[in-house]
């Protein structure tokens, strides 16, 4: 593997996946500042070293249609829902991002004219090639998926060299550490053997778009200071899942 070199990024363009959970941060509910500027700080860091940024961020913080429903609500609407809370993550990721004087674009898997641009893949990539960054919002914009699965999507669609999954715990596990406690964590998978062992760290219908499109994808612990700058120059942190 060659030597880390922070003013030459391995990546020049990356997906990152936020976990909506991670925003409550101190909060019991939705959205603590706190948690956005420090995120901010560290992608303003990535756009600072040339490396194109797009964001997918999760709605847990808020509403998951598969809650709603086991609540009494049609899963359709709940899945809606859970669609417009990431829309909501996206607003506050951005004024946050424009604070840092971070320039950010906000593209909506649903239209929602006046308030958001409606997603569109070419006006995208342009986007990220002139700097901005760029958050991709209301999931796939159908019912029955998972902002995964938005993420790895929109990761093959921008050509982004990897899609980074931002979340609690320090990479994938052979059991859910925060259940089980004597889990081992893996440093690098196969799509297959995440498949096969049903490892829950993130949607399967994720992982095997990204097996049948050759993305890689890394599981890290976004709570690290400068987490993200280390893994865009090349070193080794939390759990890389790939071809081999
Ligand atoms: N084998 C495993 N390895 C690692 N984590 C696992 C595993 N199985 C389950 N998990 C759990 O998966 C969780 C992933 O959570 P995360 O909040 O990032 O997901 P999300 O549902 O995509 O995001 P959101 O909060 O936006 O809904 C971890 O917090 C961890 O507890
Ligand atoms: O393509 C999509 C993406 C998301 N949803 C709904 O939104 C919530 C929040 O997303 P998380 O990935 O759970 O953070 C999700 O639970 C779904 O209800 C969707 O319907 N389609």
């Amino acid at each position: 593997m060659p030597t880390p070199n922070p003013s030459q990024p391995r990546y020049k363009r990356i997906l990152l996946k936020l976990s909506g959970e991670a925003l409550v941060g101190e909060h019991e509910f939705g959205i603590d500042p706190k948690v956005l500027d420090r995120m901010s700080l560290e992608i303003g860091a990535l756009v600072g070293i040339g490396v194109q940024v797009g964001l997918v961020i999760g709605g847990g913080n808020l509403f998951r249609g598969a809650a709603l429903h086991a609540a009494g609500m049609d899963r359709v609407t709940g899945d809606h829902m859970g669609m417009l809370a990431t829309v909501m993550n996206g607003l506050a990721m951005r004024d946050s991002l424009e604070r840092s004087n971070i320039r950010t674009r906000v593209l909506s898997a649903i239209p929602m004219t006046g308030v958001v641009d409606h997603y569109d893949r070419r006006r995208a990539i342009r986007d990220l090639k002139d700097g901005d960054v760029v958050v991709f919002c209301a999931g796939t914009g159908n019912p029955f998926f998972t902002t995964d699965s938005a993420a790895c999507l929109r990761g093959i669609e921008i050509e982004a060299d990897i899609v980074l999954k931002a979340t609690k715990v320090d990479g994938v596990y052979s059991d859910d550490p925060v259940k089980n406690p004597n889990a081992l964590r893996y440093d690098r998978l196969t799509y297959d053997e995440v498949l096969d062992q049903k490892l829950g760290v993130m949607d399967l219908t994720a992982i095997c778009l990204c097996r049948d499109h050759d993305m890689p994808l890394r599981v890290f612990d976004m709570n690290k200071p400068g987490v993200l700058t280390r893994i865009v120059v090349g070193e080794n942190e939390g759990t890389l899942i790939a071809k081999d």
